[in-house]
């Protein structure tokens, strides 16, 4: 199967009450890791993949691990662009065969995201390419760009509500309460404003910042409205620790197909208990 724009899947998401995760890519064992557990799962997916992992991975690189998965697998998955922060990027990515991407404008004013948004839409859309947008300022580190928590401020739902009606986005990432990285406590998560949202517009809100959210307030934000969930960290965490393991236990090991294997396999099982928890296993 071909690579496929969100439409495929998020609009089912939303009728049925249940998410599909967004799993970022940052290399070839993130890639396996995932589609691996997807197809364990027979559940869509979308591949994330941030600014900085398209410059680590390489663009061709980037499609042709998903293109393979997309093959082998015969699972609908979207390649995403994550946190697009230009028209250009987002152009050179569906050029290059992305099949969905983000226009992140949530740092420009209402109106200039509102337009900037909206000429990405008309170019993409005319190319069979879903758009996510973003309102709001989710707080934590994105891409090793750090927002303090402090200047994070959440999404006002007449807003977010204008906001899609003037761009006609596919899905729309909502700033709720959640942060980018691992939480040093509970995040607060804003189900009123999901709610209010989600009521009032067609298509999925995001969350954003998945990793660390205790699961019933992922249940609670999915039964909000909530059709897209965005995990990385907990990923790069359980890659890393599985790796540091191995290497603690024999610090002679140079072959990195030892320390990869059970860094791949710790992932699978964080994003297999991910796509259990979204409820999108046998929605493929
Ligand atoms: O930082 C990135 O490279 C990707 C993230 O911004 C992604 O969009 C996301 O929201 C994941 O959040 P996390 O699970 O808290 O890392
Ligand atoms: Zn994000």
């Amino acid at each position: 199967m071909p690579l496929v724009s969100m439409n495929e899947f998020l609009p089912k998401a939303k009728a049925n009450k249940f998410a599909v995760g967004q799993f970022n890519m940052n290399n070839l064992e993130f890639a396996q890791a995932t589609v691996e557990a997807a197809m364990e799962e027979n559940s869509p997916f979308i591949y994330g993949v941030s600014e900085g992992a398209l410059k680590y991975m390489g663009i061709e690189f980037t499609v042709a691990m998903a293109e393979a998965a997309a093959k082998k697998s015969g699972l609908p998955i979207a390649l995403h662009l994550d946190h697009g922060s230009s028209f250009e990027v987002a152009m050179k990515c569906i050029r290059a065969g992305f099949s969905s991407v983000m226009f992140d404008g949530s740092h420009y004013g209402l109106e200039e995201n509102i337009k900037l948004t909206k000429e990405v839409v008309k170019a993409a859309r005319a190319m069979g390419v879903s758009v996510e947008g973003e309102l709001g300022t989710i707080g934590g580190v994105e891409d090793d760009l750090s927002v303090d928590e402090a200047d994070a401020t959440l999404a006002k739902p007449e807003e977010a509500i204008r906001f899609y009606e003037e761009t006609g986005v596919d899905c729309l990432a909502i700033a709720v309460g959640t942060a980018h990285g691992m939480y040093s406590g509970e995040p607060k998560i804003h189900y009123d404003i999901i709610q209010k949202v989600s009521d009032a517009i067609p298509v999925p809100v995001v969350l954003h910042g998945g990793s660390g959210v205790p699961d019933e307030a992922i249940r609670l934000s999915i039964a909000a409205g909530v059709g897209k969930i965005n995990v990385n960290t907990e990923n790069q965490v359980a890659c890393t620790n599985a790796i540091r393991e191995v290497l603690g236990a024999k610090a002679d090991v140079i072959d990195p197909r030892k320390y990869l294997t059970p860094a791949r396999a710790a992932m699978k099982a964080v994003i297999q208990e991910k796509i259990r928890l979204f409820g999108s296993s046998n929605q493929a």
